[in-house]
């Protein structure tokens, strides 16, 4: 059925819209009864579209616009530069912008602009504008602070009277992603500019650099961003240098490093490659030695504070012709990242697998070289440590042990995904344009739900093999996570909480399957190699 329009109905509330202007619009439609509309009009008319309708023709015959704007000056001379008058509606967000003083001639300039906030959405006011006048008073000798409390006192509607930059620079913004590797907090930095302009970060963030004009404070959003609102952050030299002054300040410690172990291989009943049994023993053992006895091919033992502190990234999904991605489990010992590789390795032993250690120690009669492992000589060995051909290695009574890029490589290489385990020190080592390994974190859960969960579960000891945790075990557990986070957590792409097992392997799985078949962000060095990677 179609409705009659009714347009003579309709043009006479119209009419009667402009007469109660100020009234609602329901105060109109309350008129309605008085024109004798049938009901069917009137049903009609109260649709929330029509009322919609009716209540911006209102607004607009009165000419109602909010808010209403402070008038021009009048006194402006005829010999002023030329300014410009800005006027902003304040509402809960932030100007947006920071102001810094001529300490010679007293004169106060806009210092940036920051992206995406109320100034910048403007368009009226940039980087080095001079601010004359705040809501009519004159700024020139205030202190920064003053100007900003003139600011913060005005209500609605806020004046400024600027000189406009001559010259704006050009911006030749390029997207820049990174990755922090450092902690931040504006709050506890006495230098940043403005602390409440500034955004912190976590080691690990991901950042999108919106503006790097300034040499020292770039302007990012941190990723996944619900915000327009870009904060600012220092740069990546400005970063490096509070680093250095910090590492300065440090009281001199001797070295210390989570690895110190020796290295021992044993295999289990299972019979894929690479499955070292456990390194707990031997990781006490050398805790209480000086002498380090397993190496790694990172040639400073932590990844320190005087490297840069961000990461270029960029957003890389893998080629489904391309080879696989390594995959690089840690955690600390016990936590279970042998149990969990071992699991995933049965599920489907076509497409996971272990790389084939080397050692140099005799095959014993069941073990074949290139499956239990590949026995090589010790002058081999040597020479393949020499030309850093070991993602780690190490000597256990009197034989060399070691994981090569190699032996990760053929895996790859036959099409199937390199499941490994490594101590956090093998971070960079795995964390290349060749291997471009997806780290995944295994931590333990609450030392409750540990006591819960290993109930039945074994570890091995100094003494024993296989023997029930006991509470030191979880503590030791516990406190073995804090350092490798503390230490590490910028490399980890993704977080396993081993707390139920069959959980645990789901996540596990899903992790690995992602990492294979989605975008992800990696190390910008691995898809345009550069000389240094
Ligand atoms: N989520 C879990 N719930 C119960 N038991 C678990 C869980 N994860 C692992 N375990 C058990 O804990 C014990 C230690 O696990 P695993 O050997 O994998 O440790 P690890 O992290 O490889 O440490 P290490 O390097 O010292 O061997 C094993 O008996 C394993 O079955």
């Amino acid at each position: 059925m179609t409705l009659p329009w009714p347009s003579v109905t309709l043009r006479g509330i119209l009419e009667s819209s402009k007469e109660f202007a100020k009234k609602s619009v329901w105060t109109s439609l309350s008129c309605l009864k008085t024109f004798h509309l049938s009901s069917e009009n009137f049903s009609l008319l109260c649709l929330f579209s029509i009322k919609a309708l009716l209540s911006a023709h209102d607004t607009i015959a009165l000419k109602d616009y909010e808010p209403v704007l402070p008038p021009m000056p009048e006194d402006l001379p005829d010999d002023e530069e030329a300014t410009r008058i800005v006027c902003l509606v304040k509402n809960k967000q932030p100007l947006g912008a920071t102001i810094k003083r001529n300490e010679i001639t007293g004169e106060i300039f806009i210092a940036r602009v920051i992206h995406g906030g109320l100034a910048d959405r403007s368009g009226l006011l940039h980087a080095g504008d001079r601010i004359i006048e705040v809501n009519g008073f004159p700024v020139d000798g205030m202190e920064p602070e003053q100007v900003i409390q003139v600011q913060a006192r005005s209500h609605g509607t806020i004046m400024f009277k600027v000189i406009p930059i001559t010259e704006r620079p050009v911006h030749n913004q390029t997207m820049l992603y990174v990755r922090a590797m450092t902690d931040y907090s504006p709050q506890q930095d006495p230098a940043i500019p403005c602390a409440d302009a500034g955004m912190s970060f976590r080691r690990g963030d991901i950042l999108e650099i919106v503006d790097q004009t300034d040499a020292l404070w770039w302007q990012a959003k941190k990723l996944p961003s619900s915000t327009a609102c870009a904060g600012l952050i220092p740069s990546t030299n400005l970063l490096k240098r509070k680093q250095r002054e910090f590492w300065w300040l440090q009281p001199y410690q001797p070295h210390t490093c989570i690895q110190t172990c020796e290295c021992v291989y044993l295999l289990t009943s299972f019979s894929s490659a690479g499955f070292r049994r456990s390194m707990r023993l031997c990781r006490r053992r050398a805790h209480s030695t000086t002498q380090p006895s397993c190496h790694t091919r990172c040639p400073s033992s932590c990844y320190s504070a005087l490297n840069s502190p961000y990461e270029e990234v960029v957003r890389y999904q893998r080629h489904p012709e391309d080879v696989h991605r390594l995959i690089a489990l840690l955690g600390p010992s016990g936590v279970g990242v042998n149990e969990l590789r071992r699991r995933l390795a049965e599920m489907n032993p076509n497409i996971f697998q272990g790389p084939v250690p080397y050692t140099t120690r005799a095959p014993r009669g069941y073990e074949e070289s290139g499956r239990e492992y590949f026995f090589v000589s010790r002058e081999v060995f040597e020479n393949m440590v020499y030309h850093n051909r070991f993602l780690e290695y190490g000597e256990h009574k009197g034989n060399m042990y070691g994981t090569s890029i190699e032996s990760a490589k053929e895996v790859l290489n036959n099409g199937k995904i390199c499941v490994i385990d490594i101590e956090p020190n093998a971070l960079q080592a795995v964390r290349t344009h060749e291997l471009r390994a997806f780290v995944i974190y295994v931590k333990p859960p609450t030392l409750e739900r540990l006591r819960v969960t290993r109930q039945d579960s074994y570890i091995t000891t100094n003494y024993y093999v296989n023997r029930p945790f006991k509470d030191e075990d979880f503590q030791e557990m516990e406190e073995a996570a804090r350092k490798i986070e503390s230490n590490y957590w910028q490399f980890f792409d993704h977080v396993i909480i081993n707390d139920e097992l069959q959980d645990s392997c789901v996540e596990l799985l899903t992790a690995v399957m992602k990492a294979q078949d989605e975008p992800q962000w990696v190390p910008a060095s691995w898809i345009r190699p550069t000389s240094e990677s």
